[in-house]
């Protein structure tokens, strides 16, 4: 092959992203972040990538132990700058207990409504409109039970966040900025559009950095918005190191190395499939955190298929699984079965051939000789098929959807669940060769 067409191709692999340096609100942005303290500290660039979106690409080669991102204290919107606020105070009854997520999203709605008067007009300009996340498209009627649930207790969440805040406020006081009630001000589609914002843009920071607030909470202080930080999308393989340094900005460093002309990532935390689904609206390919989760009646409904006495006898037994918190978060997962899952099928097996304390004797010396591996297996191996058989059924049911949904982060979020249960597919045919 001749040089210039090898290049050609190595050339169309890599440039597929889009330079978004010239995006209007992204110069007014970084002028406004300019103006207030912070520097570019890498040839860095905000570009569209074709698999994650909007992220940062680097122009030169970033190494271990460099700084990414130095964003000054200025810049960062904790409830301090929630606190400081006189304007957004103003409407609020001190006297109530707040989260942070709630005040932060609160906040966030009342600099919106600002549009230029407020100091953060050029941040909000950058941020997403809309957000690939299910909870933002109520997606729980049209999805798997297991996913519905999810979607659903967080959309419970969030309209409790939002009905308690609309409590707290004075609805009737009008705003000194535009003359509006506090009530016109502070609508449900906004406090979800920056609800969304900050579960999906957030950085942990430590509950001292807030400074001395005006809000008596119900967490623990820990959250901030980082400007230009919340640019970067996540991998697995990245590593950072997340700091506040004495001037008090919020600083990130690589602790893996990023090649010239590639993405930077960050890490937002080691995340199944679900939850990144949940919270930020993408899952991983391969994830090494992915799991998929079981529920206990599954677990029974699979072990009656072998044992179909198994649960007349298993009160005591039901008690046990219950009491010891073995319940908690049985799944399968890429090795196998999980502790959890394992340990409930023991149990239930063995309820008809051992008493209580040789049971707990083995669950918790993990002494499972060979013909208990044996009936475990052969449970695992039906749950396995079980689950290929629900997901499969799962698979062609939001296939056949998709066809009703109209905009770019609707569908995305919708192509996204059948992703994570195709993912789910692979991982059950890599958890059964593990029993093989
Ligand atoms: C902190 S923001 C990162 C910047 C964001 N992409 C933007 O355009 O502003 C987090 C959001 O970025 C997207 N994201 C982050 N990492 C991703 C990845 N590896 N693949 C796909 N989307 C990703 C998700 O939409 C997530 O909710």
């Amino acid at each position: 092959m001749g040089r210039t067409r090898r290049t050609r191709i190595k050339n169309k692999n890599v440039a597929r992203d889009l330079n978004l340096s010239s995006d209007r609100d992204l110069v007014y942005f970084m002028q406004w972040m300019t103006r207030n303290g912070w520097s570019q500290l890498h040839k860095f660039q905000v570009s569209e990538f074709k698999n994650t979106g909007r992220g940062v690409l680097t122009k030169e080669s970033v190494h271990v132990g460099d700084s990414l991102v130095k964003i000054p204290k200025k810049l960062l919107i904790t409830l301090n700058s929630v606190s400081q606020s006189e304007h957004f105070t103003k409407f609020t009854d001190l006297s109530n207990r707040f989260s942070t997520q709630q005040l932060l999203a609160a906040f966030l709605v009342f600099q919106r409504h600002l549009a230029e008067k407020s100091f953060w007009y050029h941040y909000i300009n950058s941020l997403p409109k809309t957000f690939p996340i299910p909870a933002f498209y109520n997606f729980s009627n049209d999805v798997p039970d297991f996913l519905s649930e999810e979607i659903s207790k967080m959309l419970k969440k969030m309209r409790e966040q939002y009905e308690h805040f609309l409590q707290s406020i004075n609805k009737r006081l009008k705003c000194d900025h535009c003359n509006n009630s506090a009530g016109s001000i502070f609508d449900f589609e906004s406090f979800k559009w920056a609800w969304c914002t900050v579960n999906s843009r957030a950085v942990y920071i430590s509950p001292d950095c807030g400074g001395n607030l005006k809000f008596q909470l119900t967490d623990s202080n820990c959250l901030a918005l980082a400007p230009y930080l919340d640019l970067f999308n996540h991998s697995n393989s990245a590593k950072v190191k997340a700091a506040v340094t004495s001037d008090g900005s919020y600083e990130i460093t690589t602790l893996t190395d990023c090649k010239k002309f590639s993405q930077v990532f960050i890490n937002y935390g080691q995340h199944s499939n679900l939850n990144l689904y949940l919270q930020y609206g993408f899952i991983l390919e391969s994830n090494i955190n992915d799991v998929i989760p079981l529920s206990f009646p599954s677990i029974v409904q699979c072990t009656k298929k072998i044992y179909p006495n198994v649960l007349n006898s298993m009160n005591t037994y039901v008690n046990y699984i219950s009491s010891h918190s073995l319940l908690k978060n049985p799944s399968l997962n890429l090795d196998g079965l999980s502790w959890s899952a394992n340990v409930i099928i023991f149990i239930l097996i063995s309820s008809n051939r051992m008493n209580l304390k040789s049971i707990e004797f083995k669950v918790y010396s993990d002494d499972f000789d060979d013909e208990d591996l044996q009936l475990i297996k052969e449970i695992a191996l039906i749950l396995i098929e079980d689950k290929r058989t629900e997901l499969g059924g799962f698979v062609n049911q939001l296939e056949n959807q998709g066809g009703a949904l109209s905009s770019g982060d609707q569908l995305l979020c919708h192509q996204t669940s059948i992703n994570l249960i195709k993912e789910y597919l692979s991982i059950l045919d890599k958890c059964e060769s593990t029993f093989h």
